[in-house]
């Protein structure tokens, strides 16, 4: 169960999450299995090569979320043509697959979770004892399955895309502040960024003081998934495929293998390089100091009468 907390740090599993904690990472396999185990396990490995603390997945019940009027309409799909319910079945897996899921993340050693999209997939995911669930930003209005998650105690995660600040402020409410964190997403797949107002993250880290803040990505590219970092999400979690040319409506806005390796690599050296903050003269600046800065005035006359050069004199 979730630490509750009236500080910004939440609890995931065995890590805290929050400001002066490393950054959690969560690769989002959501439905880009394309329901075959053997791609999520792929998925699962390609995460955890990567540093990633966490994967992620979507659980749906298809006949509660598959408006009525749209089941019967056919499409093309890899495994030929099929109904929109057939299909949404075909992308879930079942209670043994989840099984299988949860064996294999135990095995390797990482972190799963789920964004359940309606009340009966929040009883199927608790079954697992799963560190946290994820409210998609879709689910955000859905006061129903908000206080089912708020019933079940845990840390839940809330995006924010597509939501207005009056939206969030009623959703926060409604699951309260405590065991909350609050992601900023644009729900735009890919989003351009244009769009992806990152300082959004300070203003909801203004609007919220107790309530540690990340980013859910489904922008192209890598770098602005970094200057959400730097910008100070404390969280964050992009889509991964294992090739974006796959089949499915999220593969394009998707991070491969390779660049989830370098995201990951790289969250690691931007959050390191941000500091505390507190200007400070570093020792390896200091030989630098003394070649490069031309020494003058009442530096110059301290050093005349003996004084060593202090960074603070300078
Ligand atoms: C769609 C989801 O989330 P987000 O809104 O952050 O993309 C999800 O978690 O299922």
């Amino acid at each position: 169960m979730s630490t509750s907390s009236t500080s910004r740090i939440r609890t995931l599993g065995d890590r805290e999450v929050g400001p002066g904690r490393p950054v959690y990472v969560t690769g989002e396999i959501g439905i880009n299995h394309n329901g075959e185990l053997e791609n999520a396990f792929a998925l699962i490995d390609a995460a955890v090569e990567a540093g990633c603390d966490a994967v992620k997945f979507q659980k749906r019940t298809p006949e509660v979320c598959t408006p009525r009027d749209q089941w019967e309409i056919e499409r093309d799909t890899p495994w030929g043509r099929m109904t929109y319910i057939d299909y949404r079945h075909r992308v879930e897996f079942d209670e043994d697959g989840y099984r299988a899921i949860d064996e294999y993340c135990r095995k390797k050693g990482i972190a799963w979770f789920a964004s359940p999209w309606d009340v009966e997939s929040v009883a199927f995911l608790e079954k697992f004892g799963v560190p946290a669930h994820k409210v998609a930003s879709a689910s955000l209005t859905d006061d129903e399955l908000l206080r089912a998650l708020r019933a079940t105690g845990r840390t839940i995660i809330l995006s924010t895309g597509m939501s207005t600040p009056k939206q969030i402020r009623h959703a926060v409410e409604v699951l309260g502040s405590e065991n909350i964190l609050l992601c900023h997403a644009t729900s735009t797949y890919p989003a351009p960024a244009a769009e992806l107002n990152l300082r959004m993250i300070n203003t909801l880290e203004a609007e919220y003081p107790n309530v540690p803040i990340g980013y859910s990505g489904h922008e192209v590219g890598l770098q602005t998934t970094l200057a959400a970092v730097a910008l100070g999400a404390v969280f964050v979690e992009r889509h991964i495929t294992l090739d974006r040319a796959m089949w499915g409506s999220d593969q394009a806005a998707s991070v491969e293998p390779q660049g989830l390796q370098r995201l990951v690599r790289d969250i690691r050296v931007v959050e390191e390089s941000l500091g505390d903050g507190v200007k400070k003269v570093y020792e390896g600046e200091k030989a630098a100091m003394k070649k490069l800065r031309r020494v003058t005035g009442v530096v110059a006359e301290a050093e005349a009468a003996g004084a060593e050069r202090e960074p603070a004199s300078v």
